[in-house]
């Protein structure tokens, strides 16, 4: 090419480049579509793949570009108001996997890329309050009149809004939250200083900086306590039990609201501080974690692993082995390969804040190339981790379901702990599935992706058992150690024999006395928290329920009360509780419906558990597990090593006793109540009660000694039950899949649920059933549609629900009938929050 061409070349080249005056933005609004932005001649470009900050409506959002073209849309487009990234921030498989979970979930994508991205916390988007003249001259005004009413509200309001107007005199325009600390407003104030023209609202979107800092909450001592509420007490308490001071984040989960903090802050009590976020001293376990040779069935099963490890191939394997056959150690060995081959790996977990010792053996193994990425996590140190991972600072990626998405560079291998476990599936928009969305991606990667656990889900087992993917079993557990033996204890054999119905039978009594005289250690599971899951009127007959949902209230006790009659003076914590939506209120003396006295708490929650044995074994030394006993990261932690210590002899606990732990000690687990969940409306009820028996069994005689359990059931010739006690996952999948393959459920099927609902129940039943009739009146081969129906949670936070469940035989075919029925709903002027699509549900509540 001569230079006048090559010149030509370039004059051409720099035409198109200043054609290229449009973008396509995903936003994360709950519309299925992107939205067109003109890029502005001064901006640098942005790439796809980058974040930019755009108008949208009276906002400024962030969103991802994924497209850059030149056609101007037909309204005239907006230009973007700021470029985040020089270079991509997702790489082309990372958007790849989006748009493939946008499309199988019928999620919006931008919606897709906010859960992808934990990045939202570098961007602030604030609401800045700044003064008006108006208020200006009320200031001035009542400034030169002395205490002059300038306004209908109280003395003490008026007060605080000369405050705020004062703080805003200079003119800076302030965070609401600075704005209410400094002057106590509450928003309802600002808000009418607003509506009275005082005020001036404005939004900002700004990049932060990228120092992070942790903002702790920590108690002043010397204080003389004023009179308190019980949020107050309970937050103070919080802090004193953590040793004084705690990051504020983590004081969220005490659910209280959050002018608690305030005005603690307020009164002296507590201080806050800003602190540089050292996360890996704070994350860095305590101890080291043994490394084993790995013994012959975990040498295989390696292997198999190993060798596609680098070898370009997609490569879905299920691991099925037995609790307490050491699969961790398979899996360490296997990241071990990646990353000697220059590979990235992940590992993914229900819930790490449940399994430290996982972390712990992570670190041993790996030290500073481990990422941690999991819930308990704040916004900026969530993004802390996703930087160290895209650099490549961090090969090995460990954590809870959105980890899935981490940024790694040469993805070598994806496991998938407990493959099984629910809490893979997002409940919310993107309501994707981890596994799946791993499987996903090993496959857009051409990497490996191994399943592991004790009990699969019947998806991936009938993937394994039909060839869709590699199955490796292990079906000893380590040191020949052998797997307990369980007996089931018939409760109503129980009733008949000592004429009264009990929480816990004799043998259970027996046996947990007997090892805990052997110096051993004993695990109870009782699956719901609080005291009574059940407060029934016995005059009317109706339950207590929660005000916003269709739920029974639970009672909890105040801690430290030892029996029903025990009035507590302190309002802390006597008080019923909606699981779902945390509504709370005192005991009524009498019931809100018909008056009587006669209120009878009924179905013993795990609180009820320990407080029972504790009168039965006064001198065991009692530990409780649950969400109630269990909120911020460190409470797991020392509960595990008060466990390990022998200092806890007993536990008592909901489910989470029976994620993953291993403590050698633990000969005895009992079960009590857990086959109500046998009777819950889901097609997976079987299946979860056999997993759940199977796994908290599994905490039985992983030491030295064996162990035993023993499963209190009215259900004892149930096939869940029957087949978990006798160990045997492989014939309970035979049976369970007859069944699924008879009703056409998973994995015969594939399933969506889809929810219609509004807080107007006319509302929510005429947009279902004209759904319904539509479903009715237009054919779909290959579908079956069930509904609609209430659903089993007919109203859920002030909301009705109904739901349609439907089946088809075909991906394609659900995907379509889905789209077909968003379509007549919009038609129908159905609005997109009065639907849920879910596909591959899990919860159909
Ligand atoms: N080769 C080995 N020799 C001896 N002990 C081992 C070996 N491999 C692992 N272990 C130990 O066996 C115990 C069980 O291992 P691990 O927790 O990995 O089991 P698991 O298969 O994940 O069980 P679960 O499904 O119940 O979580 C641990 O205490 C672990 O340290
Ligand atoms: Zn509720």
């Amino acid at each position: 090419m001569n230079p006048a061409g090559s010149e030509n070349a370039l004059a051409e080249i720099l035409v198109a480049s200043r054609m290229l005056q449009f973008c396509d933005v995903a936003l994360p609004v709950p519309l299925d579509r992107v939205f067109t932005y003109k890029i502005g001649e001064a901006a640098e470009p942005p790439a796809i793949g980058c974040r930019v900050i755009v108008p949208f409506r009276n906002e400024k959002l962030t969103g991802i570009v994924t497209r850059i073209h030149q056609e101007p849309p037909p309204v005239e487009a907006k230009p973007i108001l700021a470029v985040l990234d020089g270079a991509p921030l997702l790489a082309p498989d990372l958007m790849e996997l989006a748009a493939w979970i946008s499309s199988y979930y019928l999620a919006p994508l931008g919606e897709v890329f906010r859960s992808m991205l934990p990045l939202m916390a570098e961007v602030k988007h604030q609401i800045l309050y700044r003064i008006a003249d108006k208020g200006r001259e009320v200031l001035y005004a009542s400034a030169n009149q002395g205490s002059s009413r300038h306004s209908r509200k109280s003395a003490e309001d008026q007060d605080v809004e000369y405050d705020v107007l004062n703080y805003l005199e200079a003119g800076q325009a302030e965070r609401v939250s600075k704005l209410r600390t400094a002057t106590g407003a509450t928003l309802d104030l600002l808000r009418s200083m607003l509506r009275k023209k005082w005020l001036l609202r404005e939004t900002s979107a700004v990049q932060r900086d990228a120092r992070r800092t942790i903002r702790y909450a920590v108690l002043l001592h010397d204080v003389r306590i004023p009179k308190l509420n019980a949020n107050q007490q309970c937050l103070l308490a919080e802090l004193a039990g953590a040793g004084g001071e705690m990051p504020v984040a983590e004081l969220r989960r005490l659910d209280l609201p959050d002018s608690t903090l305030g005005s603690l802050v307020r009164r002296g009590l507590v201080r806050l501080e800003e602190r540089p976020a050292d996360f890996h001293l704070a994350m860095q376990p305590m101890g080291s974690a043994l490394v084993h040779t790995l013994n012959p069935a975990q040498q295989a099963a390696f292997k198999a692993i190993a060798a596609s490890i680098g070898s370009g191939v997609f490569k879905p394997t299920l691991l099925r082995g037995v609790t307490g056959s050491g699969k961790t150690a398979v899996y360490l060995a296997a990241m071990q390969t990646a990353l000697d081959a220059g590979y990235s790996a992940i590992l993914l977990v229900p819930e790490i804040g449940l399994t430290p010792a996982m972390a712990a053996q992570l670190y041993t193994a790996f030290g500073s190339e481990v990422a941690l990425l999991h819930s308990a996590l704040i916004p900026g140190e969530r993004a802390e981790q996703w930087h160290r991972i895209r650099a490549g600072e961090a090969r090995i990626v460990v954590g809870t379901r959105s980890a899935v998405f981490a940024p790694v560079t040469r993805l070598g291998l994806i496991v998938v702990d407990e493959e099984h476990d629910s809490s893979y599936k997002q409940e919310e928009t993107p309501r994707y599935h981890a596994r799946d969305v791993a499987v996903m991606r090993a496959k857009l990667d051409s990497s490996v992706v191994v399943l592991g656990s004790a009990t699969p889900s019947l998806e991936s087992w009938r993937n394994a058992t039909t060839g869709k993917y590699a199955l490796i079993e292990m079906a000893q557990r380590v040191a020949d150690r052998p797997l307990p033996v369980v007996e089931l204890v018939d409760m109503r054999k129980e009733f008949q024999e000592t004429g009264q119905e009990q929480l816990f039978s004799r043998l259970l009594i027996e046996e947990t006395q007997a090892t805990l005289e052997r110096g051993e250690q004993a695990i109870i599971l009782l699956n719901r928290r609080g005291y009574s899951f059940v407060v029934l009127c016995r005059a009317c007959g109706e339950k207590l329920q929660c005000e916003n949902c269709a739920i029974s209230l639970t009672y909890h006790r105040p801690h430290g009360a030892t029996s029903l009659d025990d009035a507590d003076p302190s309002p802390t914590g006597q008080r019923l509780q909606c699981h779902y939506c945390g509504y709370k209120r005192t005991v009524p003396k009498v019931c809100p419906d018909c008056e009587s006295e006669h209120l009878h708490f009924l179905g013993a929650g795990s609180q009820q558990g320990e407080q029972r044995l504790q009168e039965i074994f006064p001198h065991a030394r009692i530990g409780r597990m649950d969400r109630d006993t269990v909120r911020g990261r460190h409470d797991m932690e020392r509960l595990l090593q008060r466990l390990h210590s022998g200092e806890i002899n007993l536990l008592v606990g909901t489910q989470m006793i029976a994620k993953g732990h291993d403590i050698h000690g633990v000969t005895l687990v009992g079960v009590v109540g857990a086959d109500f969940a046998l009777g819950l409306p889901n097609f997976r009820a079987a299946e979860r009660v056999f997993q759940l028996l199977t796994q908290v069994s599994g905490r039985a005689g992983r030491g030295e000694l064996p162990g035993r359990v023993l499963v209190q059931t009215y259900h004892s010739d149930h096939y869940a039950i029957r087949l978990a006690a006798a160990h045997d996952f492989k014939a309970f999948a035979e049976k369970e899949l007859q069944f699924r393959r008879w009703m056409h459920y998973p994995p015969f099927s594939v399933l969506a649920n889809l929810i219609v609902q509004s807080p107007r129940l006319e509302e929510a039943a005429a947009w279902s059933s004209q759904l319904g009739q539509w479903f009715a009146n237009t054919a779909f081969e290959g579908v079956r549609i069930l509904g609609p129906a209430t659903a089993p949670i007919s109203r859920l936070k002030r909301i009705y629900r109904f739901h349609f469940v439907i089946k088809a035989e075909k991906r394609a075919t659900l995907a379509r009938t889905l789209r077909a029925a968003l379509a007549r709903a919009e038609v129908l002027k159905i609005p997109s929050r009065g639907l849920i699509v879910d596909v591959d549900a899990v919860n159909l509540m």
